[in-house]
């Protein structure tokens, strides 16, 4: 086996290095193949604008994705809930890691629990999403739009800024940062994003099935399974990741995947929340029946006013 090290292409953020560098070494573990990590800046890393603004998907993507056209690096590593859902030419998911923990976290002043901030408090969250579901919990509270690494939105909440902050427990951990989690958010309360907590590896399609199979070794076919069925809910409806649409599936016995969704108006007034269940032994493999529960539960969002609330939520993005 060659000793030359296969470059793993990463965002230069503590997040993102502290989950590529995870990638590597279970790569590492699983295969032999020693891997290097190569800090790529993305558009998403420098820009001042709210994401929400951007006016497109993927902001933290491209930039990883033109290395890997460029033969930079031989493959990438992204949050999966950052990837946008439409296919790009040359380039294929080779992996989806196992999930860690899919739900979003509270970090308040005091030790506050969501349920006891004040009404009028401020809460940090650039996310619709967050905004949506949150919103139609806690009316009473003051969603404010933030954005920048989770160390910047946490210092914040430090500095006196705002009394809490909305982050995905996943992302806290990988930079350290549990001790600052105050209130976890059930699914059953607030629906991650499709995605949310997996890591994507994408490299060259040319190179998926020869030099680069061993990325196989990472791949983890009930998350894959799970997010093929969150991600098609997105697809569907047109939403981009900064849509307010939150969908999580998870396996409730070993051949039963169950996938919620819900599609939330930004102000929480309007919402169309659902869920349905597959056997996936009744499909040729479980990705396949993911897919099939997915278009299945969109298409009953979409007859109940869903893409309404998505087109609604785009024309008054950035004004949240
Ligand atoms: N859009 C930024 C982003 N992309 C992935 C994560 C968290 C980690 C994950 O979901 O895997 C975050 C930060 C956040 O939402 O708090």
């Amino acid at each position: 086996m060659s000793t030359t090290p296969a470059r793993l292409g990463t965002r230069r953020s503590t997040m993102a290095t502290s989950q590529s560098q995870r990638v590597a070494e279970t790569l590492t573990e699983r295969t032999g193949v020693p891997v290097e990590l190569v800090l790529i800046t993305s558009f998403g890393d420098v820009t001042r604008a709210q994401l929400t603004q951007l006016g497109g998907t993927g902001v933290f993507v491209s930039a990883l994705r033109d290395a890997l056209l460029a033969g930079e690096v031989e493959f990438a590593v992204h949050s999966l809930k950052d990837l946008p859902t439409a296919p790009t030419d040359g380039i294929v998911l080779a992996a989806v890691t196992e999930r860690d923990d899919p739900r979003d976290a509270l970090c308040a002043r005091d030790g506050l629990k969501f349920a006891d901030l004040p009404p009028g408090s401020t809460v940090g969250t650039g996310s619709p999403r967050r905004v949506a579901q949150l919103a139609a919990l806690r009316p009473d509270l003051r969603y404010v739009p933030i954005r920048g690494n989770a160390e910047t939105r946490l210092g914040k909440v430090s500095s006196g800024e705002l009394d809490a902050v909305v982050l995905a427990y996943a992302g806290l951990d990988r930079v350290g940062r549990l001790d600052d989690v105050t209130d976890v958010f059930e699914v059953e309360q607030v629906l991650p994003a499709p995605g949310q907590g997996a890591l994507a590896v994408e490299c060259r399609t040319a190179d998926a099935e020869g030099a680069l199979s061993y990325l196989g070794a990472v791949d983890h076919t009930p998350t894959r399974a799970a997010v093929t069925a969150e991600r098609v809910i997105l697809a569907e409806l047109e939403a981009g990741c900064a849509a307010p649409v939150g969908a999580y599936a998870e396996f409730v016995a070993d051949d039963r995947l169950r996938l919620r969704a819900a599609v939330v108006a930004t102000d929480g007034s309007q919402a169309v929340r659902a869920e349905q269940t597959v056997t996936v032994t009744e499909f040729p493999d479980a990705v396949q029946a993911a897919a099939a529960l997915g278009h299945q539960l969109a298409h009953e969002m979409i007859r109940r006013g869903a893409d309404q609330i998505v087109a609604d939520a785009a024309t008054g993005r950035g004004e949240i």
